[in-house]
């Protein structure tokens, strides 16, 4: 089976799988779509402002923070507390892993037009710790990585309905991840990052 595309066959250099776990059916068709339908429904969902070169603009996807302290420190809004299904994906998710986790990131891809640019999730998020657990359900969607130092080690794993991906040890510190916008019509994604949030 082979889980990674290469983008550019100039380098051999594979993506480093001792980084990354992905297992695609985690969770159950059944179950994956009825997480979707109902987060769609039930997460307040929020489209967060950030400033780019002196401008406001509002991000391009919808996002809300569950746990046990703010994702950010110093953060005035409160984390909302997890909720019956949230609590029961972190719980089979620590029991694949051996991980714990106190707080989960919730990303909203309406549709094509989404996406989330070029980041590490440690510069983004301090006090975070480096290892993550991230699961997709809906539309399948390509999670883009490259090489901080060297662009053209660029690699795609198409993350689908259900699935669990690892990030673990450097991957966050040598690699950067995206998921682009596509020019193909695209339905409904929720992505859960399971992060543990160390300030
Ligand atoms: O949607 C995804 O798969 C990735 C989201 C992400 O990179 C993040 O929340 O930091
Ligand atoms: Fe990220």
């Amino acid at each position: 089976m082979e889980q990674f595309k290469l983008f550019n066959d100039r380098e051999h250099l594979s993506l480093p799988q001792h980084l990354m776990d992905y297992v695609p059916d985690f969770f159950d068709k059944k179950s994956s779509d009825l997480y979707l339908k109902i987060f769609v429904l039930s997460i307040p969902w929020q489209q967060t402002k950030v400033v780019m070169y002196e401008k406001e603009v509002l991000t391009p996807r919808l996002s809300a923070w569950f746990g046990d302290r703010p994702m950010v420190k110093g953060d005035k809004r409160p984390p909302i507390a997890w909720t019956e299904e949230l609590w029961e994906i972190k719980t089979k998710v620590e029991n694949h892993t051996g991980m714990s986790f106190n707080g989960v990131l919730l990303n909203y891809y309406r549709n094509e037009k989404d996406s989330v640019a070029w980041h590490s999730d440690k510069d983004t998020v301090p006090g975070m710790a480096t290892e993550i657990a991230s699961v997709s359900f809906g539309q399948a969607r390509n999670f883009d990585f490259r090489n901080k130092l060297d662009h053209r080690q660029q690699y795609s794993l198409e993350l689908q309905n259900g699935s669990l991906l690892l990030m673990k040890g450097d991957l966050q510190r040598y690699w950067e991840h995206r998921v682009a916008k596509s020019t193909k019509p695209m339905n409904a994604r929720i992505n859960l990052t399971f992060r543990k949030i160390l300030h």
